[in-house]
């Protein structure tokens, strides 16, 4: 936290995705009942990737938001939040997303939604497993979206300079990875898509099912009372015909009840609407001795008699013949003479019994329930299981939206709660009637969950298997690689031939081996000869450098050493001589009249002369250490170190005479001449002087001398330190 920088670059990224994330959100994808996937949070996966923690909790403190507005609960904020920070910190252990996903929602994820979902959300117990095992899901699918995204696009560059703490992953890291998260992506896929079209197909097999029964109990019930009406009506055009006396008509109505044991009790009546015949007899004596014949104030006889038609009523609670739910249905029937006056009224009462045993026909085999309402939405009946009182107003609230599916939801207990309870079915019969077929939503919901648990754990055992696999596929190449790197980091000459690969080896990497392998032997073969071309090259250019170096030192006609070379030696000579406390002679020789050779024998006679005396000093002074060099013209200077003082005036007489006794070749003509040479010298110990000009100089006076005292002579000055000028 103390280097908490934020770069501009990585917090514009951050808000911009943070801001495309809460648009997503507001709009997630429906799947069953209240789930709903949302994937904006992927942008927040990639933020946590690509740029690390804190970004990733900007991002999704925003993503968060879009939820928030939608399903108005707070929770997201801390439980998303948490998560983008975890994967921002996987990505800096190295850890990848969908490996941390897994990690988090397991450990801090479920248990924590799962708390949070107690506390906050208005959802049963039994439920709350399911909604956070389906927000794992969830995460896994936008993480996984979020990851093969990234995968994707591995050039694009402008993410890329954005990556904090990158660290360069092995190519068996990486294809496990990705093999993994195709396998888990598949999967993840093939799950949610197999667990919708089954749910779909459940629901559209609840929907037929619901209506098919709706529509054969409204049929059975439709058919139920039009049948009973039919029997009204018919008996009362019979009565018509027959022209009865009401002794007559009490076994004839009795007949016909026994006949249809739909009607509870049936009763005729005369014009004044009093009571003259009823079914079951027992009771009408009942009525009859407690004086209440009339029925003149019932909507049954009014609406028959007054109306002439034949009547159904609403459910109503009987009297006098018990206080059975009823429906009664009415016909009027009249005098022969007098067809358009009434003669009275016959009704029969319906039993509304009988539709439990329709619903029972129709239900024993599912866990179907049914309600029936009167035109009043008052219940004539309702299955047993839902305790409805008959005759109270149906109570009942819908659901609308928030539940995303085909069916019809409604809540009969708990009419407030946003959990529907049952799933239903509805239509109106004929007479304005309707009848409720319904079923516990509630199965339903279990099945998705139990869908939805198998899902999460076949993603768990494929992810280990797939990650197991994938790892020993990616390992089969990646170790081979790693073997033929390691062997030809090792690799020498003698090894080449060695066979490092058994016959299991891929071909691929055998094949890249093999051409390695080939490589190598070129370049060993090339670097040889490279190193043999180098070692001549060198000796030829140490040969030039001699040469440069003799060009440099040396006087080209005579081939002896130059001046400079000669007066540079000297201290060499000198320093070696001191040490060894030696003395050193310095000698000028210049040859007696040698323009008078130049002028009688040419130049060239000259130039051979010069080199004839040069051929015989290095005869004579031939020790190595001894420096001849041309001083210029006709002038040659010796350095001899470690002379002998009382032998070198000797040497060099001795010099002198071999040169006077010497014929000189002339090149021209074939003659020959001699020439002679005047010596100056000085022999000194080495300490005598640092400066070469001062040995030169005693040693010029001597030639001088030797010259002025007739030439092809030798004057040598011995000089002891002591007698140092
Ligand atoms: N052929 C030839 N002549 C040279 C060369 N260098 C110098 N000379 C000649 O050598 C001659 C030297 O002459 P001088 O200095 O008068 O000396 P000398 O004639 O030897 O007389 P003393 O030294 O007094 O005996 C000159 O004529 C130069 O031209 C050379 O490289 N080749």
């Amino acid at each position: 936290m103390k280097n908490l920088q934020f770069n501009h670059q990585n917090l514009l990224l951050s808000f911009v995705l943070g801001v495309i994330a809460l648009v997503i959100n507001l709009y997630p994808v429906p799947f069953f009942a209240n789930v709903q996937f949302i994937l904006g949070n992927s942008l927040t996966v990639i933020v946590a990737i690509l740029c690390g923690p804190w970004y990733a909790l900007i991002t999704s403190l925003l993503a968060s938001t879009g939820l928030m507005l939608i399903w108005d609960s707070y929770h997201v904020f801390v439980i998303f939040s948490l998560e983008a920070v975890f994967l921002g910190f996987c990505r800096r252990r190295d850890i990848y997303a969908l490996y941390g996903s897994f990690i988090f929602w397991a450990i801090i994820g479920m248990p924590l939604f799962y708390l949070m979902a107690n506390i906050f959300f208005d959802l049963p117990a039994e439920h709350l497993s399911f909604v956070t095992l389906k927000q794992a899901i969830n995460s896994l699918i936008y993480t996984s979206l979020a990851s093969l995204l990234i995968l994707m696009l591995p050039k694009l560059w402008f993410f890329e300079t954005k990556i904090k703490d990158k660290q360069r992953r092995t190519l068996s890291k990486q294809m496990a990875y990705f093999i993994t998260l195709m396998i888990t992506l598949s999967l993840l896929f093939s799950a949610l898509y197999f667990n919708f079209i089954s749910l779909n197909k459940q629901q559209s097999l609840i929907k037929k099912n619901q209506q098919e029964t709706v529509f054969h109990l409204s049929s059975a019930g439709e058919q139920y009372i039009n049948m009973h009406t039919k029997v009204i009506k018919n008996a009362a055009q019979f009565f018509t015909l027959v022209n009865n006396t009401s002794a007559d008509q009490q076994p004839l109505l009795s007949n016909l009840h026994n006949n249809y044991p739909g009607f509870i009790s049936m009763l005729i009546t005369d014009d004044k609407a009093k009571m003259i015949a009823a079914s079951p007899i027992t009771r009408f004596k009942d009525i009859n001795s407690s004086n209440h014949l009339s029925v003149k104030d019932r909507d049954y006889f009014i609406e028959a008699f007054y109306n002439q038609k034949t009547f159904i009523s609403s459910v109503f609670v009987g009297r006098g013949f018990g206080n059975d739910a009823i429906i009664a249905i009415s016909a009027p029937y009249f005098n022969k003479d007098t067809p358009l006056q009434p003669a009275g009224v016959i009704e029969g009462s319906l039993d509304l019994k009988y539709f439990s045993a329709i619903d029972y026909d129709f239900n024993k085999h599912n866990n179907q329930s049914v309600i029936l309402t009167d035109e009043a939405n008052n219940i004539i009946y309702a299955s047993d299981e839902l305790n409805l009182k008959v005759m109270s107003p149906f109570k009942y609230s819908i659901h609308n939206g928030y539940y995303v599916t085909d069916l019809q939801l409604m809540n009969l207990q708990s009419t407030q709660s946003n959990i529907p309870e049952y799933i239903y079915a509805t239509r109106e019969l004929n007479n304005g009637w309707k009848i409720y077929v319904i079923e516990p939503f509630s199965p339903l919901l279990k099945l998705a969950e139990r869908q939805m648990l198998s899902s999460f754990i076949i993603l768990l055992s494929a992810l280990l298997i797939s990650f197991f696999i994938s790892n020993r596929i990616s390992q089969l190449l990646t170790v081979t690689l790693e073997m033929v790197a390691n062997h030809f980091e090792k690799l020498n000459q003698h090894d080449l031939n060695t066979q490092v690969f058994d016959d299991n080896s891929p071909k691929e990497v055998y094949s890249l081996y093999q051409r390695l392998v080939t490589s190598k032997q070129e370049l060993i073969l090339h670097q040889l000869a490279l190193e043999e071309t180098v070692a001549l090259r060198t000796l030829e250019l140490e040969k030039a450098n001699t040469k440069l170096q003799e060009l440099v030192d040396k006087d080209p006609l005579t081939n002896l050493y130059n001046r400079r070379f000669a007066e540079h030696k000297f201290n060499e000579i000198r320093e070696f001589c001191l040490r060894s406390e030696q003395a050193i002679t310095v000698a000028i020789l210049d040859l007696d009249f040698f323009k008078a050779i130049n002028d009688s024998y040419g130049h060239l006679a000259g130039d051979e002369c010069l080199r004839q005396v040069s051929e015989l000093l290095s005869q004579h002074f031939k020790r190595d250490i001894d420096i001849l060099a041309r001083y210029g013209g006709e002038e040659f200077i010796l350095i001899l170190p470690m002379t002998n003082a009382l032998n070198i005036e000797h040497h060099l007489n001795e010099f002198r005479v071999k040169l006077a006794s010497t014929k000189i070749n002339s090149p021209n003509a074939a003659k020959q001449f001699n020439v002679t040479v005047s010596i100056g010298a000085i022999t000194a110990n080495a300490n005598y002087h640092a400066q070469l000009d001062k040995w030169i100089k005693i040693a010029d006076d001597n030639l001088y001398q030797a010259k002025a005292q007739g030439r092809n002579r030798v004057h040598v000055s011995i000089i002891n330190p002591q007698s140092e000028p």
